[in-house]
């Protein structure tokens, strides 16, 4: 995997000081160009955090593509809607957020890593830990959340990584992707990465296996998702970032006992019926039909079944954020449809995608050979 470091750093002692100005310069610089002063400010209180995390990474924080010329591109953050740039306001209702009330350049321009998953817990399990593992100021226990003025999501920011919780299924993450993708936008973010942890149901594999998505595909096993917009079906291509999905492939490959593939990924609309579950409220179809569908499926690459990956792929791709899916199975659809495992073993398999995407993160900013 490419290092973000330029070649010429990558065996020296960091600069203690060039990611903090780096940083520095980019907030004040769009704080400046925000047009009107926020009506209330939210309180920045990563100062110190950044400056612990410029001690020990010392760089640019991402990997930029050379343009032609020797220039630096940067990837924005794109939102694809003539009508916001005539907007005197956005209000991100479902984050609490909005862009007359808060300074989102300040209080986001310097993320670089978005990871997203159904459950608020988890994300806020997540960011205690990215705080642990980037070393950040103080133990992360108290970490506030940021939406915590709805109870619909919640986000936890540390250093570059924010955390973002998005409920279970299509309608609830794309609600929250709308928002967070502007949010970015709104903070004139640039070369973001954005990464689901979540759990699935495993096909054909061992329960704790952590699977990389390289498709993700509709029930049909298309790599498609299908939106209704007004009354047209609109489709949109679910193509996640190769480069992306190997890169994270080639770093578990450092993590002991965690067994983790890349293959399709299935989302779907419902957990019970429409996942080919026997143990639903309503079932339709027989014991048969279920495992003949089920090994189709595999046969056509799925690898595992959850509820989000499609519309995350869409969207995603096109706003221009490098996107990927890793979710660990809890169970093989295979051999039965009840999850039963005891809370650690829960806990435990929910940690694996963490632990890969801490290490990835850690390895793009540079930090890994001056933290283990
Ligand atoms: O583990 P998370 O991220 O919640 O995702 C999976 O778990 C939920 C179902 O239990 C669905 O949302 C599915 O996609
Ligand atoms: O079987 C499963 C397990 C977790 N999440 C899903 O969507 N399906």
């Amino acid at each position: 995997m490419a290092s973000i470091l330029p070649a010429s750093n990558r065996s020296m002692r960091p600069d203690k000081n060039t990611y903090e100005r780096y940083t520095q310069t980019q907030a004040q610089a769009q704080t400046r160009k925000l047009k009107r002063k926020p009506r209330s400010v939210w309180r920045w209180r990563h100062s110190a955090e950044r400056c612990l995390l410029s001690r020990a990474c010392g760089t640019r924080l991402l990997k930029h593509t050379v343009a032609p010329r020797g220039r630096i591109r940067k990837r924005s953050v794109y939102v694809k809607n003539p009508y916001l740039e005539g907007m005197d306001e956005d209000i991100l209702y479902h984050l609490d957020l909005g862009t007359k009330t808060h300074n989102l350049p300040a209080m986001f321009g310097d993320v670089k890593f978005v990871c997203v998953g159904g459950s608020p817990n988890r994300m806020k399990a997540f960011a205690q830990f990215m705080h642990k593992e980037l070393r950040l100021e103080g133990d992360g226990e108290d970490i506030e959340d940021i939406c915590a003025g709805t109870d619909r999501y919640c986000m936890f920011k540390t250093g570059p990584v924010l955390s973002v919780s998005h409920g279970m299924g299509i309608p609830s993450i794309s609600i929250m992707l709308h928002e967070l993708i502007k949010l970015l936008h709104h903070a004139r973010c640039c070369d973001v990465t954005i990464i689901r942890i979540g759990t699935s149901g495993g096909i054909g594999i061992a329960p704790g296996s952590v699977v990389i998505t390289d498709t993700a595909v509709d029930s049909f096993f298309k790599p498609r998702f299908e939106q209704v917009i007004l009354d047209n079906v609109v489709t949109r291509s679910t193509e996640l970032d190769k480069e992306l999905a190997n890169d994270l492939f080639n770093c578990s490959r450092e993590i002991p006992n965690v067994p983790t593939l890349i293959g399709h990924t299935m989302c779907t609309y419902d957990f019970y019926e429409g996942q080919g579950r026997l143990d639903g409220a309503l079932c339709s179809f027989s014991r048969e039909k279920k495992l003949d569908y089920l090994k189709r499926a595999y046969r056509a690459g799925v690898r595992n079944i959850e509820m989000e990956s499609t519309v995350f792929a869409a969207m995603c791709g096109l706003c221009g954020l490098r996107a990927a899916v890793v979710c660990v199975t809890l169970l093989d659809r295979l051999e039965s449809d009840q999850i039963n495992l005891s809370h650690d073993v829960l806990l435990e398999y929910q940690q694996r995608p963490q632990l890969l995407i801490s290490n990835f993160i850690k390895k793009q900013l540079g930090l890994c050979d001056q933290m283990s």
